[in-house]
């Protein structure tokens, strides 16, 4: 798997995009922030797009997410049917989407989820595996078209 990893929020998640990016490169991997990088308003679907023709195009093989809640920039990001991304808050729900949904997209709510919660998220998202077997039958059958 490709050892890049995209990053991108709205100003709701900036504060956290800025802590988690330097987690992700203390662990040697190759960044790219997609933004935003000021505390000026802007719109969460123009970054979820860019995270979707990111992951897409396999410049980065996973992603990282981040809104005020999580909500909107996961709604914008799995209108695409290349991204599952799913909206975690704790280590469990980081694990589970891994294990059983194969996320290739974290999603994290910078007004919601404390920064110290939100490391352990992105640390067993990119340390946990697909489970495969009955999972990925689900998996495929959301692959399709609709
Ligand atoms: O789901 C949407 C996100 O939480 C946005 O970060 C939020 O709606 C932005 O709100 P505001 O424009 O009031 O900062």
């Amino acid at each position: 798997m490709s050892d890049t990893i995209a990053i991108a929020s709205d100003h709701g998640g900036l504060e956290l995009k800025t802590l988690l990016k330097q987690d992700l490169e203390a662990r040697g991997l190759s960044v790219l922030d997609l933004g935003t990088n000021s505390t000026d308003s802007v719109d969460y679907p123009d970054f979820a797009d860019a995270m979707a023709e990111t992951v897409k195009s396999g410049k980065a093989a996973r992603g990282v997410l981040i809104c005020g809640t999580g909500i909107g920039i996961s709604i914008a990001a799995n209108r695409h049917p290349e991204i599952r991304a799913a909206l975690v808050h704790d280590a469990f729900t980081a694990r589970m989407a891994r294990q059983h949904n194969d996320a290739n997209v974290l999603v994290l709510g910078g007004r919601t989820t404390g920064p110290e919660v939100a490391r352990d998220c992105l640390a067993v998202f990119l340390d946990t595996a697909f489970e495969g077997g009955r999972h990925a039958r689900r998996v495929e059958k959301m692959s399709r078209p609709g």
